[in-house]
């Protein structure tokens, strides 16, 4: 693993480290805030997945998450979104490819041989994260924007016994009915619509929801309401009676100036399932 940067903040640390992962079979750069308690001993751990055409970066500079998670005694990590690089296979648009990971284990050409984004976030970086620092993993929660908020909604329901609790910011919620969806997975899955349904927040929610408690906010003038769908996740949320809280906040759009506004009752949420 490579030390790329780390700065102090908010009394502990950011950092952002590189590692050969065998997962997506390429560099990674990933964010890691830790607050000053892990100079202690271990702390608990909450994931932020970031949406289309983010890396790492975006959500560690504008999210506004360390001061609230050092007050929390809770460290963030910022995985990337995709892997990168010049023999890794890339789309000119920039909702496919790089940047555009989807948080699934791609099987189709030209992209089978590294966009593995779901064992990544679920497998690999959670091995070297156990390994090089001070983290509780029997304590992690998982949150994400937008496409980062399906992969953190699909996961979680996935895993229910890893993560305490899930958040969202935006989520796409029903890729399998959706144009930000229905051509990422047919693309990385292949047409068999079938292997599609590990990957839809809405079809899990009907199928078996979240163990813990779920909250999901969404901007009520989000330029991409129609592509996130949001009504198929509360729908179903409300019809198996789902622990959480599904709010539209008005006039709210996409931005991280949204992301940024609701970061602390997240923040807030999170931690009271880790330390409950
Ligand atoms: N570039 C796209 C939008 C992509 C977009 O909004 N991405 C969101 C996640 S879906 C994001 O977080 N962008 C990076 C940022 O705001 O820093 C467009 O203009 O239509």
């Amino acid at each position: 693993m490579k030390v790329i940067s780390e700065n102090r903040c908010f009394g502990g640390v950011q950092g952002v480290y590189a590692h050969e992962s065998d997962a997506t079979a390429c560099e990674m750069t990933f964010g890691l805030f830790l607050p000053e308690e892990a100079r202690e001993g271990p702390v608990p751990l909450l994931w932020y997945l970031s949406g289309l055409t983010c890396t790492h970066e975006n959500a560690m500079v504008k999210a506004g998450a360390q001061g609230w998670a050092a007050e929390q005694g809770i460290a963030l990590v910022f995985p990337d979104t995709s892997p990168r690089g010049e023999g890794v296979a890339d789309h000119d648009d920039f909702d496919m490819g790089q940047g555009a990971g989807f948080y699934v284990n791609a099987t189709e050409a030209p992209w089978a041989p590294h966009f593995r984004m779901w064992d990544y976030v679920a497998e690999d970086l959670p091995d070297l994260l156990a390994r090089d620092f001070a983290l509780d993993m029997e304590r992690q929660a998982i949150t994400g924007h937008s496409m980062g908020g399906h992969g953190a909604l699909t996961l979680a329901m996935t895993y229910p016994e890893r993560y305490r609790s899930v958040s969202a910011f935006a989520p796409i919620c029903n890729p399998t009915r959706g144009d930000w969806g229905r051509k990422q997975l047919s693309a990385y899955l292949g047409e068999d619509e079938a292997a599609w349904r590990a990957h839809d927040a809405s079809l899990l929610m009907a199928e078996k929801g979240f163990a813990g408690p779920v909250l999901v906010d969404q901007g009520g003038d989000d330029q991409f309401l129609d592509l996130l769908k949001p009504e198929t996740l509360f729908e179903a949320a409300a019809r198996r009676r789902q622990e959480g809280s599904f709010r539209i906040q008005k006039g709210y759009d996409h931005s991280y100036f949204f992301v940024s506004t609701f970061m602390e009752e997240h923040l807030g949420f999170h931690a009271e399932a880790l330390y409950a």
